[in-house]
């Protein structure tokens, strides 16, 4: 039997506040009593952001001004193949609710894993939780130099993930680093992952792991709780296999464009980029020669947002 193919559009729709709306399904339909992102088929010659518009017009009243691509997901249901093209708005005109007579409900971001949702939405709260930024710690020796150039980051440029990624410190001043950078992470309402083996996180209560791409492959699941974040470096499909076998929350994919550290390696480009974050099952951030100034370009080929080292720290200090 040849499965059915269905492409569906739907919306993370923010308020100032930060809640997302979502919507519960009626009992009767498919996938009923379930919670959902408001939105629905494409009708056809639609594209996806026509889709998008008239679905929340009908099911909640309110006309979007602007919406930015967030993630698509694709997930085999029993009787269908189903692409959710899903985008993340913030402006729109008119007060939301449900039109169709259907609930509907503001949620804290971090309150959304307490709602039941279909299977296929998995990989979207991870991408409504996550920011589009992945701060990842330079190597400095001096940690009051570091804290003092990460707490400009969390206050200047408002990061909110970061990777304590310190090869260069023996196991004593890792530990001392990270219980440091997690004070000061915790203060500016910025999640704290430690690039390090699973089991620190016994040691240093952070908001999860990071794994390199080597620990990734000898990994048989997933070594930290659901409510711990798990993130890893990939290179490849190869890697970006493995992150889904192990239910990773996210990964890195790299090196997307040439660094000055690395002018000689070779690079996947933008077009492999978007064709391997097509396929992954977890929200993606491009890595390797990325500034804020790629965030945009980005999302546009389906990415959770950008990775960087060297952007986020500023050396004028
Ligand atoms: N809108 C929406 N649909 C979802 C989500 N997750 C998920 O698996 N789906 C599935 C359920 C359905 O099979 C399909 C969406 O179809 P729908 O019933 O919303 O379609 P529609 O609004 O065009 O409704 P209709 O005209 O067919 O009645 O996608 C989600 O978060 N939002
Ligand atoms: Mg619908």
């Amino acid at each position: 039997m040849i499965k059915r193919r269905v492409h569906v559009a739907a919306a993370a729709v923010i308020r100032g506040d930060g809640r997302v709306l979502i919507a519960r399904r009626p009992a009767t339909v498919d996938q009923g009593g379930l919670w959902e992102f408001p939105g629905g088929k494409l009708a056809p010659y639609e594209t996806g952001f026509e889709a998008l518009k008239r679905e929340l017009s009908e099911e909640l009243g309110i006309q979007i001004l602007r919406a930015q691509p967030l993630i698509r997901v694709h997930h085999e249901y029993a009787d269908k193949h189903i692409l959710l093209d899903v985008w993340q708005v913030r402006e729109y005109e008119g007060d939301p609710y449900g039109r169709e007579g259907q609930p509907v409900r503001w949620v804290e971001v971090d309150d959304l894993t307490s709602y039941a949702f279909p299977a296929a939405n998995l990989p979207i709260l991870r991408a409504v939780a996550l920011p589009q930024e992945y701060l990842i710690t330079a190597e400095e020796p001096d940690d009051a130099v570091f804290l003092d150039r990460l707490e400009r980051a969390l206050k200047e440029d408002n990061i909110r993930l970061v990777q304590l990624r310190a090869k260069g410190l023996d196991d004593a001043a890792y530990q001392a680093r990270a219980e440091k950078t997690l004070e000061l992470c915790r203060r500016h309402g910025a999640k704290l992952l430690l690039n390090a083996d699973p089991e620190w996180l016994q040691r240093v209560d952070a908001d999860g792991i990071h794994l390199t791409s080597a620990r990734l492959m000898e990994l048989k699941r997933r070594p930290v709780p659901s409510d711990k974040w798990l993130g890893a470096s990939t290179h490849g499909e190869e890697q970006l296999n493995q992150a889904g076998q192990i239910d990773c929350d996210f990964v890195t994919l790299s090196p997307l464009a040439p660094t000055p550290s690395h002018p000689e390696a070779v690079t996947i480009g933008w077009h492999d980029f978007q064709q391997m974050v097509e396929m992954a099952a977890m929200p993606v951030f491009a890595l390797g020669g990325m500034t804020r100034h790629h965030a945009n370009q980005a999302r546009a080929v389906g990415a959770q947002g950008i990775a960087s080292i060297r952007d986020f720290w500023r050396n004028d200090s």
